[in-house]
C-alpha cells in the first residue's frame, strides 16, 4: 500500500451560474518520506487539488487516503504551510509554536521539549519570548514551520510557503526546509510557481494542464540532484536542462 493515494479524482465547482471542472481524474501516488511539487498554469486545479489532500474540500468523486486514512479524518494529522506565516501577533513566537499542540490537547513537558528543540534547529533560539513583528518574513516563515512541525504531521502541505519571501530568504529557507523534512523523513506537496524550485527540492514533479486541470507530465528529477541541497542542485548542468524542459512544456500549455 502506497502512503498516499489519489484515484480517480474529479472536482467540479458549481455556482448559480455555471459548474467550473477544476479536476478531472487525477490519479498519483506517493511514498512515505517522498517531496512531491504540483507546477502547472494559473487555474489548473493546484490549490484545489491541495485542499482535497488537507481534506477542506471533498472531491467530486474519487478517493484520496494518506496513511490509510481518509484526510480530514481525526487521525490524518496534516500540516500545512501557505504563502502568509499566520502567526497570532499578539502571541509570543514560544506561545505561537504550541498552539497546534494545545489545539489537540497534546501539550505537555515532552512535547513542549521537542517543540522548543525544533526552534534551536531551525535557527531561531532567543526568540522565544519574542513577538511576531519582531522578527523578519524569513524568520516568521521559519517558525511557522516550526508549528507545522511542533504536532508532528503525517504529511505536509505547502502552498508558495516562499514565495512573500526576497529572493535571497527565499533561497535559504528552502535549504532549512528541505534538511528539515529530510531530518524527519517527512512527506510534503508543494505548490510552486517557480520551476526552479519545484527542481530543487522534490523528487517528483507534477505539471497539470488546465481546462479542465489534469495530469499531464510527470517529471522524475534524477536522483544526482536529489542529492543535493537545493542551493547547490541550482547550478548543475542537469538542473538547467530539467529547467529547459519543463519550461517548454509549461509554456507550451500556456499558449495552448
Ligand atoms: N470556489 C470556487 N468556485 C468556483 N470556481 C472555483 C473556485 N475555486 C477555484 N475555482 C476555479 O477552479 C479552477 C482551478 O482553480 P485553482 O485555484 O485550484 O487553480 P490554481 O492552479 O491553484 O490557480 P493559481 O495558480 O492561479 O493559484 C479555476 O478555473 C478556478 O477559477
Amino acid at each position: 500500500m502506497h502512503f498516499l493515494t489519489v484515484q480517480n479524482v474529479n472536482h467540479t465547482y458549481f455556482t448559480a451560474k455555471q459548474a467550473t471542472k477544476a479536476l478531472e481524474n487525477i490519479s498519483f501516488q506517493m511514498e512515505e518520506g517522498e517531496f512531491v511539487s504540483l507546477l502547472g498554469p494559473s487555474g489548473c486545479g493546484k490549490t484545489t487539488l491541495l485542499s482535497i489532500l488537507a481534506g477542506l474540500l471533498q472531491p467530486t468523486a474519487g478517493i484520496v487516503q494518506i496513511d490509510g486514512k481518509l484526510p480530514g479524518s481525526r487521525q490524518s494529522s496534516i500540516g500545512y504551510m501557505l504563502q502568509q506565516d499566520y502567526l497570532f501577533p499578539w502571541k509570543t513566537i514560544e506561545e505561537n509554536i504550541m498552539i497546534g499542540l494545545k489545539l489537540e490537547k497534546r501539550l505537555n513537558p515532552e512535547s513542549r521539549k521537542h517543540a522548543l528543540g525544533l526552534l534551536q534547529t531551525i535557527g531561531l533560539a532567543g526568540t522565544e519570548k519574542q513577538y511576531p513583528r519582531q522578527l523578519s518574513g524569513g524568520m516568521r516563515q521559519r517558525a511557522a514551520l516550526v508549528r507545522t512541525l511542533a504536532v508532528d504531521p503525517k504529511i505536509l502541505l505547502l502552498d508558495e510557503p516562499f514565495s512573500a519571501l526576497d529572493f535571497q530568504t527565499k533561497l535559504k529557507l528552502e535549504d532549512l526546509v528541505f534538511d528539515t523534512l529530510k531530518q524527519f523523513h517527512k512527506t510534503a506537496v508543494l505548490v510552486t510557481h517557480d520551476i526552479g524550485e519545484a527542481i530543487a527540492m522534490s523528487d517528483r514533479i507534477l505539471l497539470l494542464a488546465s481546462k479542465p486541470g489534469r495530469l499531464y507530465k510527470i517529471f522524475d528529477v534524477p536522483t544526482e540532484l536529489r542529492r543535493l541541497r537545493p542551493f547547490e542542485a541550482r547550478s548543475q548542468k542537469i538542473y538547467s536542462e530539467l529547467f529547459n524542459d519543463i519550461w517548454k512544456e509549461l509554456e507550451s500549455l500556456e499558449n495552448s
